[in-house]
């Protein structure tokens, strides 16, 4: 048994001969039974990273780790719902079940699959390409879960539900982390979602991991400060992430990391949100970080 659920070092992938990379230098470690958060801008290389810990992308440079074995070796013990939520169009989701039984001979918990679809309210003689990207995205959610998997690598998975299905669904999967302790990592755009769900993060821009953590313990070791504008030497000893000024107020997220800050400054704990959006505008200004922003949860 390892505690660690995905490891990678220095893991890059290139499209293509191209010298266009969707991914460079990216290292991070992530424990076992924690909730992810991938997150990032459009293009960012969150899919690229999924599909290679899927094992269904090799890597171009750097090595990834799924519990503690290469990608391949691990896949009976990962379920992966990606973006395109590949199912088989002319097949019913009775059907579609059956195959997922099948495919995962000691492995499989009928009730389970029968139970996420059933919450669907969705008829299992239904074919597969009648329904609609949501109802898809639920019978594939249903076929990764019942797999019973270790780990669980989710590509925007919550992209095609409406808001009361995302809210049954991501129930459905945090009662799956507790009740098991299965690791998931899942990307998305929408912060909600991920906000007092998740509780690590990666963040990834431009094909780098910018941020990676434990998320209580990154925004304890940051703080959003404001202040009278002209104080803004102040923040001098800290690492400013980013900062804005409106008028004569100055606002910054600052690495703290349990430091003081001078008294004439306001200090808030960030929200993920404030802590994730500042990590990228920053990286589209680098010039406006003033030391290394990126804190590793536990550097291999
Ligand atoms: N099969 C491919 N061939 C060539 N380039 C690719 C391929 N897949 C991805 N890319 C490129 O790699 C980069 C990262 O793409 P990726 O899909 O991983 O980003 P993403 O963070 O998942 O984006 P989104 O949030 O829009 O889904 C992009 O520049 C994309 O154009």
């Amino acid at each position: 048994m390892t505690d660690t659920a995905m490891e990678a070092a220095s893991l890059g992938k290139r499209f293509g001969r191209r010298d266009i990379w969707a991914l460079r230098g990216c290292t991070f470690r992530l424990p076992t039974g924690r909730v992810c958060a991938v997150v990032g801008p459009n293009g960012a290389g969150k899919s690229t990273l999924l599909a290679i810990a899927a094992g269904l992308a090799a890597p171009t440079e750097g090595t990834i780790e799924m519990l503690g074995t290469p990608p391949a070796s691990a896949r009976p013990r990962v379920g992966f719902v990606g973006q395109d939520k590949p199912l088989y169009p002319q097949l019913t989701i009775a059907e579609m079940l059956r195959l997922g039984a099948d495919l995962n001979p000691g492995h499989w918990d009928t009730r389970t699959a029968e139970r996420i679809v059933a919450d669907g309210a969705l008829d299992t003689k239904a074919r597969i390409r009648t329904l609609s990207g949501g109802q898809r995205t639920r019978v594939a959610l249903a076929i990764a879960i019942a797999k019973q998997p270790e780990l669980l690598l989710l590509d925007e998975p919550m992209a095609d539900l409406d808001p009361m299905a995302r809210h049954e669904v991501m129930g459905t999967l945090m009662a799956q982390a507790a009740e098991y302790g299965t690791t998931i990592v899942m990307s998305s755009h929408v912060m909600a979602d991920l906000d007092g769900s998740c509780d690590h993060l990666l963040l990834v821009s431009n094909g780098s991991v910018r941020l990676a953590g434990d998320i209580d313990e990154l925004r304890d070791a940051y703080a959003v400060v404001t202040g009278p504008a002209e104080s803004g030497d102040g923040l001098a000893p800290h690492a400013v992430v980013e900062s804005r000024i409106a008028g004569r107020q100055l606002t910054a997220l600052v690495r703290t990391a349990g430091r003081p800050l001078p008294e004439r400054w306001h200090a808030d704990r960030p929200s993920l949100e404030e802590l994730v959006l500042a990590h990228l505008r920053a990286s589209q200004t680098t010039a406006s970080i003033s030391a290394p922003a990126k804190i590793e949860d536990n550097a291999a």
